[in-house]
């Protein structure tokens, strides 16, 4: 697989910025045991704990903390790593990154560490996004499913799938040496056969991983309506705190609000909006526009209307302009002053319903929908993390096994659609992945991963 970097040192500090119990500072690369013995006066036993004095250049102590020293290749990078566990303080960690650094080795990159273990075959690269995943992972799910990444689960599932691929595209390509008698048997049997087996596990893997990406990237809900409706109210009603002001008068809400929730551990940022109508006032105005904006990049509206009033031609107009794919929901508010009861109600294919954002009557059917608009399929089985490369490879793969299907009878064509889907596959894990594409990947880390 990928060749092996340059084997410079490099050293990072490896917990969150600010203060903590304890810190650590990783080094990684040849240097390691050298900056051990200058640091510790010794090199500890491989893969050890030993709480020893850090020392800096003077002979000074700069802490006494846990050293850990793993020698290559059984460490996190495949390299020999050296972690020194400090008190957390972040003074204290600069004067110990900087005793590392004056000892050979350069402040690592984002992701570098990450990057040395992929390029030394410790993780494969979807298991190396995964790592990212882990840390940032916004709900419980999603770090649950991430860890499933990180452990193998989705490379095992696109192996499993690869090596299904390669059979057939072995066989196929055996074929071509005996034009004459296998064509038809191309055409007619075996191939269609498997090849649409290999197709439906496709299906079933990217499903799979379409639910593994909603858990990482959320949807963005924007509630959309005429003032006063009680927009801001449903949103500190979902989020569970007085995010957004609520006042009687109508215009409260100026700008757009953004708050994180999660229904069921899938991620969703709600974006409470400035009501819509005509005015004069320039502030409102300028948040009307930003209304419009949020509803461009939104994966679902919530259109709320007072079921006092019902819809009217504001909210005819307000639909009008709304993007026409968007999928959206009605939400008649206010049920409590209408005397109506909570319920759901599908009119002309569109779902409308019955809540009060004030009282919280009816939220649970709201909350069970948004996870239906956001295509979450509650399986009970575990999901792994999928990013948007993957279900773009995926979408790839898929695309060259439809051709291939159209191109039983021309077995050279066949061939090489299979061929691009195999390599569309085994970009997941990373197989032949160009370096651009891993600088992007891993720069995206934080430092000291
Ligand atoms: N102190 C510490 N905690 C940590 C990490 C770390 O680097 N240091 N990790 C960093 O992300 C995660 C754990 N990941 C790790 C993965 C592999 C190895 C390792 O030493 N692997 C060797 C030995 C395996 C074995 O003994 O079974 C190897 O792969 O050969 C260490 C940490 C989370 N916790
Ligand atoms: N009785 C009752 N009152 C509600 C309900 N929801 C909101 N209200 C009241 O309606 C008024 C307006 O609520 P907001 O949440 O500020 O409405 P908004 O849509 O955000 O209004 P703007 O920010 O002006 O666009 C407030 O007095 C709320 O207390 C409800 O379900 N029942
Ligand atoms: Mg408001």
């Amino acid at each position: 697989m990928a060749a092996a970097e340059p084997a410079d040192t490099i050293a990072a500090i490896a917990t969150a910025a600010g203060a903590g119990g304890i810190g650590v500072v990783r080094v990684s690369g040849p240097a390691s045991a050298l900056i051990a013995d200058a640091v510790l006066g010794d090199c500890p036993a491989a893969r050890h704990a030993a709480y020893l004095g850090f020392k800096d250049a003077d002979g000074s102590l700069i802490d006494r903390g846990i050293a850990i020293y793993y020698p290559g290749p059984n460490s996190y990078t495949g390299e020999d790593v050296l972690e020194l566990q400090a008190h957390g303080g972040p003074a204290l960690m600069q004067i110990l990154l900087a005793r590392c650094l004056s000892l050979g080795a350069r402040q690592a990159e984002p992701g570098e560490f990450t990057r040395r273990a992929y390029l030394n075959d410790k993780l494969d690269l979807a298991q190396a996004e995964a790592v990212a995943d882990v840390i940032n992972a916004a709900t419980a799910e999603a770090a649950r499913s991430a860890v499933r990444s990180l452990s193998g689960e989705f490379s095992q599932r696109v192996q499993v799938l690869l090596n299904s691929l390669i059979r057939l595209r072995l066989y196929v390509e055996a074929c071509l040496d005996f034009p004459e008698e296998d064509i038809d048997f191309i055409t007619q049997g075996g191939v269609r056969a498997k090849l649409e087996e290999v197709s439906v596990a496709l299906q079933r893997l990217h499903a799979s991983a379409r639910q593994g990406n909603l858990l990482r990237e959320g949807i963005r809900v924007v509630l959309v309506g005429q003032p006063n409706v009680g927009k801001s109210s449903l949103m500190n009603r979902l989020a569970g705190e007085e995010v957004a002001i609520v006042t009687p008068i109508a215009g409260t809400t100026r700008d757009t609000i953004s708050s994180l929730i999660q229904i069921e551990g899938v991620p969703l940022h709600v974006i409470d909006t400035a009501g819509l109508r005509d005015t004069a006032d320039e502030v409102e105005q300028m948040g009307i526009e930003r209304t419009w904006r949020a509803l461009e990049t939104a994966n679902a509206a919530i259109l709320l209307v007072d079921a006092q009033h019902g819809i009217t031609g504001v909210e005819a107009a307000i639909l009008a302009r709304l993007p026409a794919d968007l999928p959206r929901v009605w939400l008649h508010n206010k049920i409590d002053l209408s005397a109506e009861q909570p319920r759901s109600e599908l009119r002309d294919q569109e779902t409308h319903l019955f809540v009060s954002a004030k009282h919280g009557d009816g939220i649970e059917l709201l909350r069970q929908h948004l996870l239906q608009l956001a295509g979450w399929q509650p399986s009970g089985e575990g999901v792994f993390m999928a990013r948007a490369r993957h279900l773009q490879a995926l979408s790839v793969v898929d695309t060259h096994l439809q051709y291939a299907l159209d191109q039983l009878q021309y077995p050279e064509l066949l061939a090489e659609e299979l061929r691009l889907a195999q390599d569309a596959l085994s970009s997941i894990t990373g197989e032949f992945t160009p370096d651009d594409l891993l600088g992007e990947i891993f720069s995206r880390f934080c430092i000291g991963k």
